[in-house]
């Protein structure tokens, strides 16, 4: 294996891509979620070919590992590169399969962000750490690779998810089986055929399939680490799949994300940034805003502001470059949107602006929805909604509201909006939460470590902290 490798062109559309990945015949087909049309197809392997997958994938190792950490960094970069120079494709084939729009925080930001993590994580650099040096004795702290690390991806950043996972797992040389949601197989397939221009053969394989998929590869004895992106109640499955075999977990679960607004903030400054905190991707993100507090003093405003916001944000089919909202990604997702919504209208809430899908629309689409008036126990509150709406809960004291915020089992993200960035920090320390933000909501970084607090997951992604979770720590002392 050598550092060499040269990008074999460049795919112009998402055709071209679905060119390469497509079976000859047959396979699944997987509808676009604005219209209901084919996006394409895709194999379905089975068992046998996870089998065959992983045993490439430990067979690639031992080579992709005795690489320096510079090679592996320059096959990182190129990919990066690669990633760019395919980028209008691979943005067009992930609206058509997701949904959401090109524009916006949506696929060209999600394509970009790819490449800005590959980037980033081929700029990190581990070091070994000296802990003890004494009496001529040395105790140092290595990480070495684990060996081949299971992925498995949701279906809502399906090519940014993808990254986030293969990226640290490729840096520390750990070679990578990854299972993409069955709901976006083919957002992952062809990033990683892009990818594939630049790495060695089996460093990077995908392995399509839906729940049995995941579980084989959760509970296989050849796999050292699953990173897994999705629900609470699939990464409890996981755990119990990788117990007999001890595995290594990173778990990135489900969150509902509360923000908090104090009493001095300007709704007019904030508007946006609470706006695009709960609306980013139409709302299916994990770290996305899912109820807001407002201090009962600006109660109305923030309402008022947001409102006016909501209904100027042009929703449609995504490759309309004038849609900043799209569709809700499958059915499944769009009937628990609608039920919690309309449950919360039946139960006496103000629905401020949204709340009435067009029946007469093809497609899941779901208008971006405010809900005012709505008690703290509400399931639209309590439960993760995972798509545009927002529910708007009055508070009166910030011992009240921080109670509220940190009254869920789950603890991704959250914020706190203020004029005082220094008070809003003394109300960031008390909320049980992986992140929270200061008068921002959702902003992740390559370089910042990222996490979920209580049932929202454990194990780091991003960073040094990231590359240390993809390592198995050893010490030699003497
Ligand atoms: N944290 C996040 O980013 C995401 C959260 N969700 C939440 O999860 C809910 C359900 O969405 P789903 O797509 O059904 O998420 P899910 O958690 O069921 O699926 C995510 C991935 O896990 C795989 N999987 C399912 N069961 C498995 C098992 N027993 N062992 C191994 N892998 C398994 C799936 O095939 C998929 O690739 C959503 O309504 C939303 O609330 C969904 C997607 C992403
Ligand atoms: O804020 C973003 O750019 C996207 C974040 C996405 C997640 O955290 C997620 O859904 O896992």
């Amino acid at each position: 294996m050598t550092a060499e490798s040269t990008l074999q062109g460049t795919f112009a559309t998402a055709a071209d891509l679905l060119a390469v990945i497509e079976p000859e015949t047959g396979g699944r087909q997987i509808k676009d979620p604005a219209t209901g049309e084919t996006v394409g197809r895709v194999a379905e392997p089975g068992a046998a070919e996870l089998e065959a997958a992983v045993a490439a994938a430990k067979a690639a190792r031992p080579a992709w590992a005795a690489l320096g950490h510079a090679e592996r960094s320059g096959f990182l970069n190129r990919a990066a590169d690669a990633v760019e120079a395919n980028a209008e494709a691979l943005a067009e084939l992930l609206s058509r399969e997701q949904g959401k729009p090109l524009n916006g925080p949506n696929a060209r930001f999600e394509v970009g962000a790819c490449a800005a993590w590959l980037r980033a994580t081929a700029g990190f650099e581990l070091e070994p750490e000296t802990l003890l040096e004494e009496d001529g004795t040395r105790a140092q702290l290595f990480y070495r690779p684990l060996g081949v690390v299971g992925a498995i991806g949701p279906w809502n950043w399906p090519m940014m998810i993808a990254v986030w996972q293969l990226a640290p797992a490729l840096r520390m040389g750990n070679t990578v089986v990854m299972k993409p949601s069955e709901y976006t197989p083919l957002s992952v397939l062809a990033l990683a055929r892009v990818l594939n221009q630049v790495f060695p053969e089996n460093v990077l394989t995908v392995v399509p399939g839906g729940r049995e998929v995941g579980q084989a590869l959760a509970s296989h004895p050849d796999i050292a680490k699953v990173m897994f992106t999705g629900s609470t109640a699939t990464g409890k499955a996981i755990i119990r799949s990788s117990a007999d075999t001890v595995k290594r977990l990173t778990l990135e679960l489900g969150g509902n994300d509360a923000g908090i607004v104090l009493p001095d903030a300007d709704p007019k400054a904030i508007a946006e940034g609470l706006f695009w905190g709960a609306f980013i991707n139409t709302g299916q993100t994990c770290a996305a805003l899912k109820r807001l507090y407002v201090h009962e003093e600006i109660y109305d405003a923030v309402c008022a502001e947001l409102t006016q916001l909501a209904r100027t944000m042009p929703m449609g089919h995504g490759l309309d470059e004038n849609n900043v909202l799209g569709p809700l990604q499958n059915k499944a997702q769009f009937d628990i949107v609608a039920n919690l919504v309309q449950a919360a209208r039946d139960s006496g809430a103000r629905v401020l602006t949204g709340g009435n899908p067009d029946p007469e629309q093809p497609g899941y689409f779901y208008p971006a929805t405010l809900v005012a008036d709505i008690d703290n126990n509400n399931p639209l509150v309590a439960e993760e909604q995972f798509g545009p709406a927002l529910p708007i809960i009055k508070y009166s004291s910030i011992e009240e509201a921080i109670e509220m915020a940190n009254g869920l089992e789950v603890g991704l993200g959250a914020s706190v909006w203020s004029a005082d960035p220094d008070k809003a920090r003394e109300v960031a320390a008390r909320i049980e939460a992986g992140t929270v933000w200061i008068n921002k909501h959702g902003a992740v970084d390559p370089r910042v470590p990222f996490g979920g607090a209580k049932q929202s997951g454990y194990g780091l992604e991003f960073g040094i902290e990231g590359l240390k979770h993809l390592g198995t720590p050893q010490v030699i002392n003497g």
